[in-house]
């Protein structure tokens, strides 16, 4: 392929992009994936090529491109791209014209930029705290609690790192195929960001409570909790898994099998009817953990086309949808129990705002603090950000029922 047909073929799969974050669709990851499972003649280093201009031209501009070209034109600009490539060749991108709608390059839009937390606003690295937004993650693994297992780590895994301050928590490089390693097989470790175990960590789930997973989704901090909930390698007591999501629920029973915990209960429920499904949890859990849905402000390392997709009216859909959720576990949460509420989101009103709202409206609750490492308090909880902590980006509250 020439370098031409390469930029247009870029072009051509941002404007997907695009029209997705307009309008609620695909990620960007699973276009580009389907784009080449449908173009099986594009060889492995004209995907690659195509695959890089792709995300980072993603990265480079932080507000929704009128198109795919607009974008590419930034790029251009941006001195990314040689804008003889622009030849307007059988396959390649057309002549650049005079005028010509283009992107501009920014981290986020200006928009955008004040709702995110004060500590962040005010902190003397403001601008290095929102351009590891868009840093490149780590490849994170939790390691099940047991002495046996961190020695066969040491011994059969040296490229882990353990990861500072995160209990069982390791770092990998990116690339490394942790998925076909005996360890993961055999559920020994779990692939996991140290925020995410962080999360689950905070929970305390113990052996015998009764735990509930409000917001499972795959599993990913009910796994966590399975294993601070068990003894001699079994789960003692009840673990329920509930999320409005089929698909991601479904994959909990193998991911759980694979860990060696048969135990956890799932319940696919209803939005807005959960308690048609959950009514029995009333008043019984020893800790929720609502994980809830959020902008992914924190994940745009992984998403960084989230930044096309957040727009104030989505904005305000999740938060209603968070502190509805904040209501539904305080109801489900027995007197002197727990709920863990947590985004992956660095924005004041899906973290601690929302808390403060919580708590004005439910005197039954107080804040607890947070025993941890990582991170910072803020607002009745705690924020983890990728400059600070070297992880995705979440807030994260512990409130205890008074009982
Ligand atoms: C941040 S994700 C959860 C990630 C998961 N806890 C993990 O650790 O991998 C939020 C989840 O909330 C679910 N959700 C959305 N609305 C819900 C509702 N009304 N009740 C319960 N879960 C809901 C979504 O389907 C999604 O799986």
């Amino acid at each position: 392929m020439k370098d031409s047909g390469r930029v247009q073929a870029a072009i051509d799969l941002l404007h997907e992009v695009v029209l997705a974050a307009k309008n609620n669709g695909a990620a960007a990851e699973r276009i580009i994936a389907s784009y080449f499972k449908t173009r099986r003649f594009i060889g492995s280093k004209d995907r690659r090529y195509i695959r890089d201009l792709v995300w980072d031209c993603i990265r480079l501009i932080g507000e929704r491109p009128v198109s795919g070209r607009a974008a590419m034109l930034a790029m251009v600009d941006a001195g990314h791209v040689d804008a003889a490539l622009f030849d307007g060749s059988e396959y390649g991108p057309a002549v650049i014209k005079d005028i010509e709608e283009r992107a501009a390059p920014s981290i986020l839009s200006a928009g955008l930029r004040q709702y995110f937390a004060s500590i962040i606003l005010q902190s003397d690295n403001v601008e290095e705290e929102l351009s590891a937004l868009l840093g490149r993650a780590s490849l994170d693994i939790r390691a099940k609690n047991d002495a046996v297992i961190a020695q066969k780590i040491t011994e059969n895994l040296e490229q882990a790192a353990p990861i500072h301050n995160v209990p069982n928590g390791y770092r990998l490089d990116n690339g490394f195929n942790i998925i076909d390693h005996d360890l993961y097989k055999n559920g020994m470790v779990e692939v996991q960001d140290a925020g995410s175990q962080m999360i689950a960590h905070a929970a305390n789930a113990r052996p015998g409570m009764t735990v509930l997973d409000l917001c499972a989704g795959a599993g990913g901090k009910t796994l966590a909790m399975a294993d601070a909930m068990s003894e001699g390698g079994l789960l003692k007591g009840r673990l329920i898994a509930a999320d409005t999501n089929r698909a991601r629920l479904q994959q909990i029973p193998d991911r759980a099998a694979r860990a060696g915990y048969e135990n956890i209960e799932q319940r696919l429920i209803n939005p807005r009817r959960e308690l048609e499904i959950l009514g029995d949890l009333t008043g019984a859990c020893d800790i929720v953990m609502v994980d809830a849905p959020c902008s992914g402000t924190g994940t745009w390392r992984r998403q960084p086309e989230g930044r096309w997709r957040l727009t104030p009216k989505i904005l305000s859909q999740l938060t209603d949808l968070q502190f509805y959720l904040l209501r539904l576990a305080a109801t489900l949460v027995k007197p002197g129990g727990a709920i863990i509420y947590a985004t992956c989101s660095l924005l004041e009103d899906e973290g601690g705002k929302q808390i403060e709202g919580f708590l004005q409206s439910n005197k039954n609750f107080l804040p607890e603090k947070i025993d941890a490492a990582l991170g910072r308090p803020h607002l009745n909880g705690r924020i983890l950000t990728p400059f600070h902590d070297a992880c995705d980006g979440f807030f994260y509250s512990r409130l205890r029922h008074k009982g």
